[in-house]
């Protein structure tokens, strides 16, 4: 068993360090907030960000993100738009980076395997991703994921030192496929909500669904993912569970704007992160700098910034009609 760091002490960074510390490793958990780190330190608990759960003795919350960088390999679980400033600070050792978060960075466009290769010059990068709500992995549920990185061995070897009873990586070396799908789906399920909160019916669901998963590929292929990876577990699979439960983030603020609440009054007060709504403008432009027509993420974009939901469904509809395929 090794010493394993995890960058970020909200649900998803604290589900992974418990199914890591649950199968024997020691994980130092960097945690940003002082009264998350006196809560896991204290009572094995992190009320703030993932209640319910008993945490292992074996995880050590701390705000020293030097003492991280020292483990055998570092998860990096901060929100996107965070995770350039959040590496700046972390000292290189050469340790490998496994990136745990989805999204795609504001102003460079750049997927956050290309952020973190800046960051952290010297270090290799894979990405980890998949359908996992953060509850269920802390809970010991059985759930699967992609490890990518471009190295093989590396992914091989990655995934060997996560793998869990409960959790099962699959390896790939198409690292932008893994990331596309993780990234779009949160977009997606932002669509989905909004066709729940307004009370459009379960055909309307699958519909965006099945398109949104169109102008996924759609990206993904112009990006250089392989078709593989985005009907695999980080892009179909987590697509269709992000898009089916209101325990997603995304999918319950897009059940809010369906209601037509405003974005500002449902993103204000909350402390958990809806990545979606982060990425929907930066995908826009990262879809129009590829040539690539993405209307569902185009109609969330819409909706973000007040638009009313029942013109931008009609003008969804309304669109010329077009061949089925990518
Ligand atoms: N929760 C899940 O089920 C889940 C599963 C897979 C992937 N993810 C991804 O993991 C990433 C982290 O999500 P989460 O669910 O763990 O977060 P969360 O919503 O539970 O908590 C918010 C996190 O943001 C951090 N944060 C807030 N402001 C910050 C700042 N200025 N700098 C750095 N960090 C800051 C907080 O410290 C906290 O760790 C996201 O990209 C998310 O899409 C989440
Ligand atoms: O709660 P969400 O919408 O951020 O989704 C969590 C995970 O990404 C699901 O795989």
């Amino acid at each position: 068993m090794s010493v394993l760091g995890v960058l970020g002490g909200g649900a998803w960074g604290t589900a992974l360090a418990q199914v890591l510390a649950s199968g024997g490793h020691d994980v130092r958990l960097w945690v940003r907030e002082p009264e998350v780190i006196e809560a896991i330190n204290g009572t094995h608990e992190n009320p703030l960000f993932l209640p319910g759960r008993t945490l292992s003795d074996r995880i050590e919350a701390t705000g020293d993100i030097t003492w991280v960088a020292e483990a055998a390999a570092v998860l990096v679980v901060t929100p996107a738009q965070h995770m350039r400033s959040v590496l700046a600070d972390l000292p290189r050792h050469g340790q490998p980076l496994i990136l745990c978060s989805k999204g795609i960075e504001a102003g460079s466009l750049k997927f956050l395997h290309e952020v973190a290769g800046e960051a952290v010059d010297g270090s290799p990068v894979a990405v980890l991703s998949g359908p996992t709500f953060a509850h269920e992995v802390a809970a010991g549920l059985p759930t699967a994921v992609t490890l990518a990185a471009e190295d093989a061995a590396l992914a091989h070897q990655l995934a060997a030192t996560i793998a869990q009873p409960t959790l099962r990586p699959y390896v790939s070396t198409d690292v932008v496929g893994a990331e596309v799908g993780g990234a779009v789906k949160n977009v997606l399920a932002i669509a989905c909500g909004v066709v729940e909160g307004a009370g459009l019916g379960q055909n309307a669901r699958a519909a965006v669904i099945a398109r949104g998963f169109a102008e996924m590929t759609r990206f993904g292929l112009a990006r250089g993912a392989r078709a593989e990876t985005l009907s695999g577990l980080s892009g179909l699979g987590d697509l269709v569970l992000t898009c089916s439960s209101t325990s997603s983030r995304n999918f319950s603020l897009g059940v809010g704007l369906g209601q037509g609440r405003p974005a500002e009054e449902l993103l204000s007060d909350r402390r958990t992160v809806a990545e979606g709504a982060h990425t929907a403008p930066v995908l826009a432009q990262a879809a129009a700098a590829a040539g690539v027509d993405m209307p569902v993420t185009e109609a969330v974009c819409q909706l973000l910034d007040g638009a009313d939901v029942g013109r931008v469904v009609e003008a969804l509809l309304t669109r010329p009609l077009r061949e089925e395929g990518f």
